[in-house]
C-alpha cells in the first residue's frame, strides 16, 4: 500500500501510533499489540479446535431459513415427528392450547369482518418505480428494511411481479376471489385506475366493500360468540406465562427431544405480539412447552377428563363449537369473507372445518394437528437431538436444527449461525405469489422470497454450504391454480403460458435454481424439491434424502479437516 493510500485509509489513520510518541510509549504500545494478536491467535486457535472435535463427535448443523410462515418450523417439527416419534407425541398435548388459540384467532377474524365499523382496508399501493438491480449482498439480510421503506429491488432475472402489493389479510388475491371470480371492483384489478402520487408511494383510496346484509340470526351468533374473546386471553396467559415475560433473554426453549443449546444473543422485541391483533409467537426463552413433569400430567389429565383437570379453554370451546360451526357454514359470512378477500382455509392455523373433533372434551392433537398448528417464532433456536434408536436410524450423531424467526425484522438474527454450517434448507412458499408479507403490505411475498434466496445464494459466508431449496405450499399452490387464480397476473413475464400446476411450479423452479447457478460464488451441491412440508406422507421421504445428503456433507468436510 502507498503511503498515500494510507493517508487516505481512514482505518490506518485511526490505529496509526501518534507522531510524537516516546521509544517507552511506543514500547507499551507494541506490548499491547503482541498480546492482543496472543488472545486472537489463541480464540483462533480454540474455534478451530472446537470446530474439530465437534467433526469428530459427528454433530451436524442445519440451517432452516426462509421469509415468515414458509414452513421452518413445521419442517424442524417433521424431523422431530420423523427421528425423536417418542419426545413428539409425548409433546402434542402442549399442542391443544395454540391449536385453541388459532380457532378462536379464525372466529376472531371473522367477527371483525363482520362489523361494519371494520375498515375494508388500509390502502393500496402501487410499489414505486424500481431504482436498480437487485443487491445480492449480506444487506439484505443484516439491514431489515424499516417498516415504511418501499421496495426498489428490480428482479428483471426472475421478473417483473405485477407491482400491486395487497393489504388487509395476507391471503388477498386481488382481483379474483377465493372461487376464482373475477372482481368487478376497478380499484383491485392488475390494471386499476392511475395512481395519484403522494410522498413517494402511489396510493389509491380504499376501495369501499359493501358489506352484504346478513340475517338476525348470524348477528346472535356473533353475540354469542363474542365472549370467546375472553378465552383468547386465558390462552395467551398460558402459552406466555408472566415468568417469561421477565425470563433472561439468553435462554433457549427446549423442547421434549431436545436436550440443549447455546445462549443466544436476541432483538429487543417485545415478549407477547396480541395487542391489535398480531400472532402471539414463541421465543428462545419462553417456556410454553417446558413444562414441569407435574405439568405436563396436567396437561394430559385436562385431555383425559373434563372433571379431573378442568381446560376453561377447551370447555368454552366445546360449548360454543355449535355456534362457532353454524358461523363457518352461513352463506352470508362466507360472502363478506369473500367480499373483504378474507381466505381464512389457505392461511396458517386453519381448524374451522375440524370444529366438532378439535373442540371435543377429551381432544388429543394427532401428528397431522400439530404439522398444522401455527406459532409464530421469533429469534433463533436451536434444537439438539439424537435419532431415537427405534427410529432406525444410525445413533451417535448429534444433530442441531437452527430454527430462525423469519419476518424481516428478525432476519439480522441469522447472520451468527453461518458460521460452520454443515447444510441449509431454505423454504419458499410458492403459493404466496399474490399475497403481500404480514409485516409490510407493500411487499409481495414471491418477491421477498425471491430476494432472500439470491442474498443466501450470494452470500459470501456461506459460499461451500449446500442448499436445499423447498419449494415449499405446493398443496396451496395447486388449490390456487385448480380455483383459476393466474400466476401471470402477479408474474408478468409468465405471460400466456398455461396456467396448470405443473407448469407454474416446474417454471418458478427454473427461476429459483437459476438465481442459485447465478449467484453461487462457488459451485456446490444442490437440490431442490417441491413440497407441501405440513404432508407427511410426501415429505417423509424428501427428509430422509435431506439427512442422508447432510450426512454425506458432514463426513466429507471431516475428512478435509
Ligand atoms: N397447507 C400448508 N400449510 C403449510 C405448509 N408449510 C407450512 N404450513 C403452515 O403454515 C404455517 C406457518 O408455518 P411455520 O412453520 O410456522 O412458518 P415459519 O417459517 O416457522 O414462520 P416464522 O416462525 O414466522 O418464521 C403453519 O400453520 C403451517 O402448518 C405447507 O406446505 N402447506
Ligand atoms: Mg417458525
Amino acid at each position: 500500500m502507498s503511503r498515500k493510500d494510507r493517508d487516505e485509509d481512514p482505518l490506518d489513520a485511526v490505529l496509526r501510533p501518534p507522531n510524537d510518541e516516546s521509544p517507552e510509549q511506543a514500547a507499551v504500545r507494541e506490548a499491547r499489540e503482541a498480546e492482543a494478536r496472543r488472545v486472537s491467535a489463541s480464540i483462533d486457535a480454540d474455534i478451530r479446535a472446537e470446530r474439530l472435535a465437534r467433526r469428530k463427535k459427528r454433530i451436524v448443523r442445519l440451517l432452516l431459513l426462509g421469509q415468515s410462515e414458509s414452513g421452518k418450523s413445521t419442517t424442524l417439527r417433521q424431523f422431530q415427528r420423523l427421528y425423536t416419534p417418542t419426545a413428539f407425541r409425548a409433546e402434542r398435548i402442549l399442542w391443544r392450547a395454540v391449536i385453541q388459540l388459532n380457532i378462536v384467532r379464525s372466529i376472531r377474524t371473522i367477527l371483525d369482518a363482520l362489523d361494519p365499523a371494520t375498515p375494508a382496508s388500509a390502502s393500496i399501493r402501487r410499489r414505486r418505480p424500481s431504482a436498480g438491480p437487485a443487491s445480492a449482498s449480506m444487506l439484505a439480510l443484516a439491514s431489515p428494511a424499516p417498516p415504511h421503506a418501499l421496495p426498489t429491488a428490480d428482479i428483471t432475472e426472475v421478473d417483473r411481479y405485477a407491482s400491486y402489493a395487497y393489504p388487509a389479510t395476507g391471503y388477498d388475491s386481488p382481483g379474483v376471489d377465493s372461487d376464482g371470480d373475477v372482481d368487478s371492483d376497478p380499484g383491485s384489478g392488475a390494471e386499476g385506475p392511475a395512481p395519484s402520487h403522494s410522498g413517494g408511494t402511489f396510493r389509491f383510496a380504499p376501495p369501499p366493500v359493501p358489506v352484504p346484509a346478513y340475517s338476525g340470526a348470524v348477528e346472535a351468533l356473533r353475540q354469542r360468540l363474542l365472549p370467546l374473546r375472553h378465552v383468547e386471553a386465558l390462552l395467551i396467559a398460558r402459552l406466555v406465562p408472566a415468568a417469561d415475560l421477565d425470563s433472561a433473554p439468553t435462554r433457549l426453549d427446549r423442547g421434549a427431544g431436545v436436550t440443549g443449546g447455546v445462549p443466544l444473543p436476541l432483538p429487543s422485541h417485545s415478549q407477547t405480539d396480541f395487542a391489535g391483533g398480531g400472532e402471539v409467537f414463541v421465543r428462545p426463552g419462553m417456556r410454553w412447552k417446558v413444562l414441569s413433569p407435574r405439568e405436563k400430567e396436567k396437561e394430559r389429565a385436562r385431555s383425559r377428563s373434563r372433571d379431573r383437570g378442568k381446560d376453561e379453554a377447551q370447555e368454552a370451546l366445546h360449548t360454543a363449537c355449535g355456534a362457532m360451526r353454524a358461523l363457518w357454514g352461513d352463506a352470508a359470512v362466507r360472502a363478506v369473507l369473500r367480499k373483504r378477500k378474507i381466505r381464512l382455509e389457505e392461511g396458517p392455523g386453519f381448524f374451522l372445518n375440524d370444529l366438532e373433533r378439535v373442540t371435543a372434551p377429551n381432544y388429543l392433537p394427532t401428528d397431522d394437528d400439530v404439522l398444522r398448528a401455527r406459532l409464530k417464532t421469533v429469534g433463533v433456536s436451536e434444537y439438539t437431538f439424537e435419532m431415537e434408536v427405534a427410529t432406525g436410524r444410525e445413533t451417535g450423531t448429534e444433530w442441531r436444527i437452527v430454527d430462525v424467526g423469519g419476518s424481516r425484522s428478525q432476519r439480522a438474527t441469522w447472520i451468527p449461525f453461518f458460521d460452520d454450517v454443515d447444510a441449509i434448507i431454505f423454504l419458499a412458499p410458492i403459493s404466496g405469489f399474490d399475497q403481500v408479507l404480514s409485516e409490510d403490505r407493500t411487499v409481495n411475498r414471491l418477491e421477498d422470497s425471491v430476494l432472500l434466496w439470491k442474498a443466501v445464494c450470494g452470500n459470501k459466508l456461506l459460499a461451500s454450504v449446500d442448499l436445499v431449496l423447498f419449494l415449499n405450499k405446493c398443496d396451496i399452490l395447486a388449490r390456487k391454480i385448480a380455483a383459476g387464480v393466474k400466476l401471470a397476473r402477479y408474474v408478468r413475464s409468465y405471460a400466456d403460458r398455461e396456467n396448470t400446476f405443473e407448469a407454474v411450479s416446474s417454471y418458478l423452479r427454473t427461476k429459483f435454481m437459476a438465481i442459485h447457478r447465478e449467484c453461487s460464488p462457488n459451485p456446490r451441491k444442490f437440490y431442490a424439491f417441491c413440497t407441501s412440508v405440513t404432508d407427511s406422507a410426501t415429505t417423509g421421504g424428501i427428509i430422509a434424502s435431506v439427512r442422508d445428503m447432510v450426512v454425506r456433507q458432514h463426513l466429507k468436510q471431516s475428512k478435509l479437516l
